[in-house]
């Protein structure tokens, strides 16, 4: 039997340069298989690639995918950056030159959150390198019909970029997923963890959101533009990314089609993982 493939195995790093800044990106890089999938985090502080989709990984490199989990930069061990305008589009940006660094020229995308809004803004960018698209608790910044906005949790995550504490952390990871009682100390401290190791990367998004607080392009009116088939997951009980958001999506992108499952909130991925790999894998072999 191979060993489960682990997080500083399978770490990289690729010097790109965006708006005439290097920028040093890191990576993890499983499997070998010669179709690609490239998962993309969320915002949230301490977010990676690895601690978002580390559920995720080890089922679809079974499957025969090669996997490549993008650290966006000002996130984990990626360079830190000031965001001024969309950060859809920056992180969109990186994404095509990571990917031309590879040699990599088509891909499918499973993004989270921000990482769904990056999505879009890469396949609305680059459309011929897009198999398929995957988007779940994000996809397009813009308003809720139904939710005041920011909602709830993006507070919370202010909060904690703010003031760094694991008791903000707990408020913020307390309505994160539906049943709190999932998440260990064990999983608090990690983040926490990551947090901690990188002041610069809180400091700058503070920055960030003061300098442009609407970070998160709203696609609404491009969404139909996309032609890659689009799968998009929702949990019922988001209350970071609400779930009417997810209505627009499918409103707009020609070719999708909605899940949402019941008993979940922004960590569709995590919360649900085993279904959420069955149906990601028959989504993809389709
Ligand atoms: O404000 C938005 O539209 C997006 C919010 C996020 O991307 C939040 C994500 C949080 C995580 O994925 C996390 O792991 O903390």
């Amino acid at each position: 039997m191979n060993a489960p493939h682990t997080e500083a195995s399978s770490s990289r790093f690729v010097t790109i340069t965006e708006a005439g800044q290097s920028l040093r990106l890191h990576y993890n890089d499983v499997g070998s298989g010669s179709e690609v999938v490239v998962m993309l985090h969320g915002s949230g502080p301490g977010a990676s690639g690895w601690a978002n989709f580390h559920r995720n990984i080890e089922p679809l490199v079974d499957a025969g995918y090669r996997v490549i989990l993008l650290d966006c930069p000002g996130w984990s061990k990626s360079d830190t950056i000031v965001s001024t305008g969309s950060r859809s589009d920056l992180n969109a940006r990186c994404l095509k030159a990571v990917l031309d660094a590879l040699d990599i020229s088509r891909v499918h995308i499973i993004g989270n959150s921000m990482g769904g809004h990056s999505a879009v803004g890469f396949a609305l960018a680059n459309p011929e390198m897009v198999g398929k698209l995957i988007l779940m608790g994000g996809g397009t910044g813009g308003p809720s019909a139904l939710v005041p906005m920011p909602a709830e949790g993006i507070k919370l995550i202010g909060a904690l970029y703010r003031d760094p504490t694991v008791e903000n952390l707990k408020r913020m990871m307390n309505v994160f997923v539906y049943d709190s009682s999932s998440l260990t100390e064990e999983l608090y401290q990690q983040r926490l963890a990551n947090i901690l190791a990188r002041r610069d990367h809180l400091e700058n998004f503070v920055k960030s959101a003061q300098i442009n607080p609407k970070q998160f392009s709203d696609y609404g009116l491009r969404l139909p533009e996309i032609k890659a088939k689009t799968l998009i997951i929702w949990g019922r009980d988001d209350r970071f990314v609400p779930l009417d958001i997810g209505l627009r999506l499918l409103w707009g992108i020609p070719n999708s089609e909605f899940h949402v499952f019941s008993q979940c909130g922004h960590w569709a991925q995590w919360e649900h993982a085993e279904v959420f790999n069955q149906m990601v894998q028959d989504f993809l072999a389709r």
